[in-house]
């Protein structure tokens, strides 16, 4: 059953960079690749995380050949060296998912700017380093290639309480665009996901740290669903299909059609008091520094 849509073996040959793919959205991608035969490459800080990621798709798939690499990719040096060292032992990837991000829900006022640099340096800055690290290389070696990064429905909406983020993403729609423009003569294809809600642990500690119940999300879709991993690791997959190579500079939503309905989340942190932020934010670094010391 799990290679319902695409034919097996269809990524044999295919090296693929996922950053953030020991958890949540960018492990599933990873392991839909893997299962149609994709070489992987993990990107994330965590150390221990990726290991036990590359572990466990091993495990599920015997003949895979994972590798995992322990990379803040906001330090544009150390991504560089990351992408080099893909480059020297295992002549280079064929796609990159961006899919690595960061963000939290806060007041914009209340924001420091070491919490909106947190933010903004993964997603803009970090987005961009692992994009440019990889695409020059693509030139260098007149090697075809392409890209997937996951950004959000709020590139569209906007999104109230996670501003950094909203900006962040609503670039890397951007980058989208002008890249699909500029390296399309290249052979290098760019397009995006913007997933609605697919609830992962890292998204839902964050984004709603008091809230587990989430009947309403799922009544107010027209699909009367939230998402699963499978949905965007179909899409992920049909996009980087190398047979795909007219579609290019496209951003997808994927989310029942529910920011059409809906509009943009959090409208109802309109209603919390100081007292709710403080304990949201209590919740959100008990979460992070949890993850950090485990
Ligand atoms: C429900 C509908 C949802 C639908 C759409 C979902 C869209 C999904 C959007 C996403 O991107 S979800 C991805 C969620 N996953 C993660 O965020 C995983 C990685 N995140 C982290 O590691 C941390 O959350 C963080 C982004 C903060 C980065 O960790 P760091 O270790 O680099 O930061 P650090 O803990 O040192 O905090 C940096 C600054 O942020 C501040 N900060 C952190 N959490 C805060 C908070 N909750 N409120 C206010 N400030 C906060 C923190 O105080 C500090 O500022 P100060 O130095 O001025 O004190
Ligand atoms: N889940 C949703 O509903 C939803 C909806 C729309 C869009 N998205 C997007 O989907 C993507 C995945 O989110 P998720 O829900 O799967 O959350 P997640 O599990 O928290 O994934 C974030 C990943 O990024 C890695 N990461 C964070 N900061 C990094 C850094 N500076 N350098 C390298 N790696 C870093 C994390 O690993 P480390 O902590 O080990 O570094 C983690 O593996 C994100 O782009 C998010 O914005 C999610």
């Amino acid at each position: 059953m799990q290679n319902q849509i695409f034919s097996d073996n269809l990524f044999q040959g295919q090296r693929v960079l996922v950053t953030g793919g020991g958890t949540g959205l960018g492990l599933a991608m990873a392991e839909k690749l893997v299962s149609l035969g994709a070489q992987v490459h993990l990107c994330g800080r965590r150390q221990h995380v990726l290991e036990k990621a590359a572990a466990n798709l091993q495990a599920s798939f015997p003949d895979s050949r994972v590798f995992v690499h322990s990379v803040d990719i906001r330090n544009s040096d150390k991504v560089d060296q990351m992408v080099q060292q893909i480059w020297d032992e295992h002549g280079g990837v064929d796609a990159l998912i961006n899919n690595a991000a960061g963000n939290f829900i806060c007041p914009t006022e209340d924001i420091s700017i070491n919490g909106f640099k947190a933010i903004t340096e993964t997603v803009l800055n970090g987005t961009f380093y692992v994009t440019q690290a990889v695409g020059k290389r693509w030139i260098a070696t007149q090697h075809p290639g392409s890209v997937v990064s996951i950004v959000v429905t709020w590139v569209w909406t906007g999104s109230p309480f996670v501003v950094p983020s909203a900006m962040s993403k609503s670039a890397v729609d951007t980058m989208t665009k002008s890249l699909a423009i500029e390296w399309g003569r290249h052979g290098i294809r760019f397009n995006a996901i913007a997933p609605g809600v697919i609830p992962t642990e890292g998204a839902s500690a964050r984004l709603r740290p008091t809230e587990s119940n989430t009947d309403a999300l799922v009544s107010q879709n027209p699909m009367q669903r939230l998402g699963q991993f499978s949905d965007i690791a179909n899409l992920a997959t049909f996009l980087l299909c190398p047979e795909n190579s007219w579609l290019n500079g496209q951003t997808i939503a994927l989310d029942g059609g529910d920011w059409l309905a809906n509009g943009a989340y959090f409208k109802q942190y309109f209603e919390w008091d100081k007292n709710d932020w403080q304990v949201a934010r209590e919740r959100i670094q008990a979460r992070t520094a949890s993850v950090a010391q485990s």
